[in-house]
């Protein structure tokens, strides 16, 4: 065999969501901070994304995360989520891959009954607690990044489906919120293709028509997901994440409830303190929570926190045959959905 370009990963899920973590690998990515490194990434050099995340070595159901040591001293590890359309700002059910695995793995030593980790993310450092026992990470609770509304009740005409309103909020990357109840539909799996095929279409349009900005971190701009929201035949929160270019997050989605907690405290839906359960498409949980509020750039902001579980389910190490003419990977839209950039206003 011969295998160049070597890297090692432990594969890991939170509440059935894939995330990869690149534990390993002979990969530079310059930057000081983790924002300036995803900027690279985005648009510098997509080469190492493309040979991670694209077949023949990635799949599209999942999210591959790159490990790096921290670069500010208050953290004590750094991680950039890498999907099929770019790389990422934050995730939580990535945050809890990654907490599972530095800590199952002695990367990070485990202390129990409590381990607490600072994640150093382009978005900023969102703190971990892992509950611990036996030498496993038994349950992350994640204090996630301030997050507030933008706009409510935005009404955006989509092409081939008409007058859509929605929800645009900031959970550690940007969502458009879509009330499933607007188009008859529960969010089930056998809904996911037509939830996919809606939510990419209205995220392209909220891309074209609006302009969206965080109000201090320069950089962090533009619609990163659309998030259908509603409720279960039990009451409680239900959520389907759409994933460039076309998939649903396995997970409850930590980033787009911290998201939906934001619109649901701006509507006076829910106060601080008080917690709910929120579940995904295969109806796996997280459990969350305002623990409090802050101002960010003069924008009132609301803090989450997301908690769930997270599996090891394997070790893996991809390289490249020196002949492979499939460097930078590829993609076809039966698995990957209308493969395309979500930043771009075409139709
Ligand atoms: O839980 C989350 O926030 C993530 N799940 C996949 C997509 C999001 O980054």
């Amino acid at each position: 065999m011969r295998l160049t370009k070597t890297v090692k990963m432990i594969e890991a899920h939170a509440e059935g969501e894939v995330g990869r973590i690149v534990t390993g690998g002979d990969f530079h990515v310059p930057g000081d901070t983790m924002l300036s490194k995803m900027n690279y990434i985005n648009d510098q050099d997509d080469s190492l994304r493309r040979f991670l995340v694209f077949e023949p070595r990635g799949y599209a159901q999942m999210s591959t995360n790159l490990l790096f040591p921290p670069t500010r001293p208050d953290a004590d590890v750094a991680f950039i989520i890498l999907q099929g359309d770019k790389a990422h700002a934050m995730s939580g059910s990535n945050s809890i891959c990654l907490t599972t695995v530095v800590l199952e793995t002695g990367i990070i030593e485990m202390k129990e009954p409590t381990t607490i980790l600072h994640l150093d993310t382009p978005a900023g450092l969102v703190k971990a607690t892992a509950q611990c026992k036996s030498g496993k990470c038994e349950r992350v609770s994640l204090d996630m990044n301030p997050s507030f509304a933008t706009d409510l009740d935005v009404k955006i005409d989509v092409d081939g489906i008409g007058q859509v309103i929605v929800d645009i909020a900031f959970g550690g990357v940007f969502y458009g919120l879509i009330d499933v109840a607007q188009f008859n539909m529960d969010i089930v799996p056998n809904n996911a293709r037509q939830l996919v095929e809606i939510g990419t279409k209205v995220h392209r349009t909220i891309n074209r028509d609006l302009v969206i900005k965080h109000p201090e971190i320069d950089g962090l701009e533009g619609l990163s997901y659309t998030m259908f929201t509603g409720f279960n035949s039990d009451g409680e929160m239900q959520g389907a994440t759409i994933l460039p270019p076309g998939r649903i997050d396995r997970s409850p989605c930590g980033t787009g409830n911290s998201a939906r907690l934001a619109v649901m405290y701006a509507r006076g839906q829910i106060e601080v303190g008080e917690k709910r359960t929120a579940r995904s498409i295969i109806n796996s949980y997280f459990d969350v929570e305002i623990t409090g509020l802050k101002s960010i750039g003069g924008v009132s902001a609301i803090l989450p926190r997301i908690s769930g579980r997270g599996w090891v389910f394997g070790k893996h190490e991809i390289g490249i045959d020196p002949n492979d003419p499939y460097l930078e990977g590829y993609s076809v839209s039966d698995c990957w959905g209308d493969a395309f950039d979500l930043m771009s206003n075409v139709d």
